[in-house]
């Protein structure tokens, strides 16, 4: 049965330990007080919830010439969720975490993806907890049940990055997930369509705009997402999302200043700031039809003060809350 995957050594509840408010009783509650292991037995973690599942891979990242350390993503990324406020009535689980062993990501992605439409099929909002960007095809390889089945008709994809990640290269990388996931959708006769939100200029060479496209992608730059921009680009992004039967949102963390997520491999010399991104992904969190999300590129070892995993958690957080429909009081 695969239950939560920690570290040699490690009980699962390792990282979900923070403060308690005895005083306060459940409406003090956090996280690490309410956060359960998944049970794939029958009878196990029945009603639908939120799923929290690691991918501990920082070869796609390696593989793309970045700098390693996103494989302890996950546990960091745990340690920042479990002080924060349990708000939501539904049940919090923890999935585990697919490690990658030996370099085999293919492996450590098809684990990931085969234990998400596990979760998917069990009506759980599943929350990807990267790991290099390398997490998204695993990701999209476990939605594809849902395409398959006919259970959704029209995916879209979401990704907040200051990168296309449509890197044509000869193995998967962290660089190649988005071309990967388009190829794979048409080749077997599916919609999907992949909008990524807040494209770096100076990130992408001009291949990668060609690629982008080629494949009808469609993005926004970094410099048109100020706050200026941002009830436009609320409205625009709500109605898009209207099309889709179900949706797939992805955030790499460098798509945040380097002030804000310094822990990344590759960090944004602009970025596009939190007070942006942060209602944009409510936004799509929000719309009734997200079946699964995740975080990618936390490299705690390149952190600050813990900066981005306590970024990275916020971001899990609303994601969470705006999937339940939770108000924070
Ligand atoms: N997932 C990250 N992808 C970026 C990395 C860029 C860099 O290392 O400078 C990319 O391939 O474009
Ligand atoms: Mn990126
Ligand atoms: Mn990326």
């Amino acid at each position: 049965m695969p239950g939560p995957t920690p570290p040699p050594g490690e009980d699962w509840r390792t990282p979900w330990k923070g403060r308690v408010d005895a005083a306060d009783g459940e409406a003090g509650w956090r996280w690490h007080q309410v956060v359960q292991p998944w049970s794939d037995a029958p009878g196990g973690s029945a009603a639908a919830g939120v799923a929290l599942l690691g991918l501990a891979s920082d070869e796609g990242v390696r593989r793309n010439q970045g700098r390693a350390g996103a494989a302890e993503g996950p546990l960091a990324l745990r340690r920042a969720l479990a002080s924060l406020p349990a708000a939501s009535a539904q049940p919090l689980i923890d999935a585990g975490t697919v490690p990658c062993l030996d370099g085999d990501l293919e492996a450590a992605q098809s684990r990931y993806a085969e234990r998400a439409a596990r979760l998917l099929d069990q009506g759980h909002l599943v929350i990807g907890l990267g790991g290099g960007h390398e997490i998204a095809w695993a990701s999209y390889q476990g939605l594809a049940s849902l395409l398959q089945s006919g259970r959704a008709r029209r995916l879209a994809i979401v990704n907040f990055d200051a990168h296309f990640d449509l890197r044509r290269d000869v193995q998967a990388t962290s660089g190649t997930p988005f071309l990967q996931a388009l190829e794979h959708a048409r080749a077997h006769g599916w919609d999907a369509h992949y909008r990524v939100l807040g494209v770096s200029r100076a990130a992408n060479t001009r291949a990668l705009f060609d690629t982008a496209r080629s494949l009808g992608v469609q993005w926004t730059l970094d410099e048109q997402m100020t706050l200026l921009h941002l009830e436009a680009l609320r409205a625009e992004l709500a109605q898009w999302l209207e099309g889709f039967d179900a949706v797939y949102l992805t955030v790499c963390l460098d798509v945040l200043p380097a002030a804000t997520a310094p822990g990344v491999s590759a960090p944004a010399a602009r970025g596009v700031a939190i007070e942006v991104i942060e209602p944009l992904v409510q936004t799509v969190a929000g719309c009734g039809r997200l079946r699964l999300a995740d975080v990618a590129e936390l490299n705690p070892r390149l952190d600050i003060d813990q900066r981005t995993a306590r970024t990275a958690a916020r971001l899990v957080w609303q994601v969470a809350q705006a999937h339940c429909g939770a108000r924070s009081p």
